[in-house]
């Protein structure tokens, strides 16, 4: 199934989350509701569950708010009575396909915290139940996505130090994930969440004019978790079929040669240039193009893997196995837009205030074209950027 290639929608309330004396002020200012369900409703065309900002979605949890939406469904912010905390609930639509990958991500989640002994950097499971043809998936609830806070900061990068503590806290979890031989396959930054919803404003040296300071916001802590487990592949199961969000889509994948651990890694790669620059690296919809970018940004792609394509992918192939490009461009646009792209070591010192040669050199080693020599996630844990301090 081919990810959505549209950004998520803008979260409804990222960093509103009421104190525990505001959720009770809420509890007793809608009496009614509370211990019962509502009257039972139709779900909405696409299968979602329907509700009303405080009412109970069962009578131990009460609807706080929506924080996500996604293919599989909403994500609800909720005061769960029982244990006296905030959780959100993934409440799955009720179609067959939809459940079905719910109990999924259910077994996923279970393995993983299971198999936690101390901070896996995955999101929590705390239970899930079966409402009204919903699957309810309950898990800790947590901040906004690293895409949230670039997109508060319209874009601006964040500074190379919080970069080294994402990208590291990134790279254990997915060695966490392929240890237990689970493979993401949709990591991006909407799916990267910071545990806390607290930031500062801090001035930027950029000014609108004399007396006009720009502020930028920073996370006040670091910590990251991982989510979205709804795409998430078994070791021994199949790894044909198209998978990733299409910017964060290996080349293997989109070459038809069949895709593994490595997928992660290159996802990895490239959500790392974005934390750096601001924006995705590979900003396409198409595979000609993309193919096009990555040889902009990478150099040329070895020619075992060409002459190893599928038949859909081996039209974007000259005869000699180079690249159909720009002949097969769709339009001057898309040819501007891959001219437009640096080479990597020049993309990253461009937005770098001084050369961070480990950096690049970890980039690189991310984005390797073949699977089999990319760095796994614990080779990349031992890179030198994550020992420099500087
Ligand atoms: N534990 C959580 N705490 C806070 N917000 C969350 C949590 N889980 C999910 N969200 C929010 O809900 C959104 C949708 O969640 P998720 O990505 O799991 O849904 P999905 O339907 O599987 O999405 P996709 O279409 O990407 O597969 C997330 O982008 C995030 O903003």
């Amino acid at each position: 199934m081919e990810s959505t290639h549209a950004r998520k929608r803008l979260r409804l309330a990222w960093d509103v989350a009421p104190s525990s004396r505001e959720a009770d002020r809420f509890e007793a200012a809608v009496p009614t509701t509370r211990g019962a369900s509502p009257p039972w409703r139709e779900d909405d065309r696409e299968g979602h569950y329907v509700f009303d900002l405080g009412e109970n979605l069962t009578p131990r949890y009460k609807i706080l708010s929506k924080i996500g939406e996604g293919t599989f469904g909403r994500v609800l912010e909720c005061w769960d009575r029982e244990v006296r905390e905030y959780v959100a609930i993934k409440v799955v639509r009720s179609l067959r396909k939809y459940r079905h990958a719910a109990m999924i991500e259910i077994d996923v989640l279970n393995n993983l915290s299971k198999n936690d002994s101390e901070g896996s950097r995955c999101v929590q499971i705390r239970r899930w139940f079966d409402y009204r043809n919903h699957i309810c998936i309950v898990c800790e609830k947590l901040g906004p996505s690293l895409y949230d806070f670039l997109r508060k900061n319209k874009y601006s990068p964040f500074p190379v130090e919080l970069v080294r503590e994402f990208g590291r806290q990134l790279l254990e979890a997915v060695a966490y994930m392929h240890d237990l031989r689970l493979i993401h396959t949709d990591l991006k930054p909407e799916n990267i969440l910071l545990v806390s919803s607290e930031f500062i404003k801090v001035p930027t040296c950029k000014r609108y004019s004399q007396d006009e300071i720009q502020f930028r916001c920073l996370p006040k802590s670091s910590a990251i978790k991982l989510i979205d487990f709804g795409s998430t592949a078994f070791e021994n199961h199949d790894h044909n079929s198209i998978v990733s969000t299409r910017h964060y889509r290996a080349p293997e994948i989109i070459l038809g040669l069949g895709w593994h651990y490595p997928c992660d890694l290159w996802s990895v790669g490239c959500i790392l240039v974005e934390l750096c620059t601001g924006e995705a690296l590979f900003q396409t919809h198409e595979n000609l193009e993309h193919l096009a970018m990555m040889e902009r940004v990478l150099g040329p792609m070895p020619e075992h893997m060409v002459r190893g394509a599928n038949s859909s992918a081996s039209k974007y192939f000259k005869r000699g196995a180079h690249l159909n490009w720009p002949e097969g461009a769709l339009s001057r646009e898309s040819i501007r837009a891959v001219r437009k792209l640096d080479r990597l070591k020049d993309l990253v010192s461009r937005y770098l205030e001084y050369s961070r040669s480990s950096l690049t050199d970890l980039l690189y080693g991310l984005l390797r074209f073949e699977p089999t020599e990319r760095l796994t996630a614990r080779e990349a844990l031992d890179h030198p950027f994550f020992k420099d301090q500087t």
